[in-house]
């Protein structure tokens, strides 16, 4: 089948991998594993987000209000567990670990969102050389759900019209690139507002470049 993004590695590597997903799109390659966590790992990490968030920030921010209303943990990468999750992260997508951003811990409570967005810098950004100088573009992300929210809360692909809902130790990843290395379009999402209860995921962005 003929497809306009490009070839790459990770998606060949995670297509072959048992058990995972592809959503079936000529536009963006994006992949769903259930079950990457299981249920005790998932309330550790909820566990250690409630314990220390802030609220969460925009790398490219566009100036619109309320964009995303969420709260953010940085995970301490010296913890055993949030290691070992970037290792077993790093198994299945063959992307080194030294290519891996902080890995981040995102809880939502009712009526919080992320309004659609591209998890790239936009190349005609104010701050495009400070984020992408060394490390380079964000080319694969990886967000793994830690539980399901009471209502709300799914994730968005609104350019190929799928929406895809919150499991807990659910693992969803899709490359953020054309092959020209330019950011795809197609890859807008959102997490939509949380109706009731809390939604908690991981997000764990990666660059083309060793990052930090
Ligand atoms: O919470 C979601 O469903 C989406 C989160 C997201 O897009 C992000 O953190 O970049
Ligand atoms: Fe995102």
């Amino acid at each position: 089948m003929k497809r306009d993004v490009g070839s790459d590695t990770t998606a060949e590597r995670l297509r072959l991998h048992p058990g995972i997903q592809r959503v079936p799109s000529p536009k963006l390659d994006l992949f769903v594993l259930r079950d990457f966590l299981d249920g005790p790992e998932c309330a550790a990490l909820r566990a250690l987000i409630d314990a220390n968030r802030r609220p969460s920030t925009l790398a490219d921010d566009q100036g619109i209000a309320r964009f995303r209303t969420s709260e953010t943990c940085d995970l301490d990468p010296g913890q055993q567990l949030v290691a070992n999750i970037r290792q077993r992260l790093s198994g299945l997508t063959g992307i080194a670990v030294s290519h891996a951003e902080p890995l981040q811990g995102q809880r939502y409570s009712v009526g919080q969102e992320f309004k659609p967005h591209t998890d790239t810098f936009n190349p005609d950004g104010a701050d495009y050389f400070l984020h992408c100088a060394e490390a380079g573009q964000r080319n694969w992300t990886a967000m793994i759900y830690l539980n399901e929210p009471g209502e709300g809360g799914a994730t968005r692909f609104k350019a190929i019209g799928k929406t895809i809902q919150p499991e807990a130790g659910k693992l969803i990843m899709w490359s953020n690139l054309l092959a020209d290395g330019s950011p795809n379009m197609a890859t807008l999402h959102q997490g939509m507002k949380v109706r009731r209860g809390t939604k908690y995921v991981l997000t764990q962005w990666y660059r083309q470049n060793p990052y930090g």
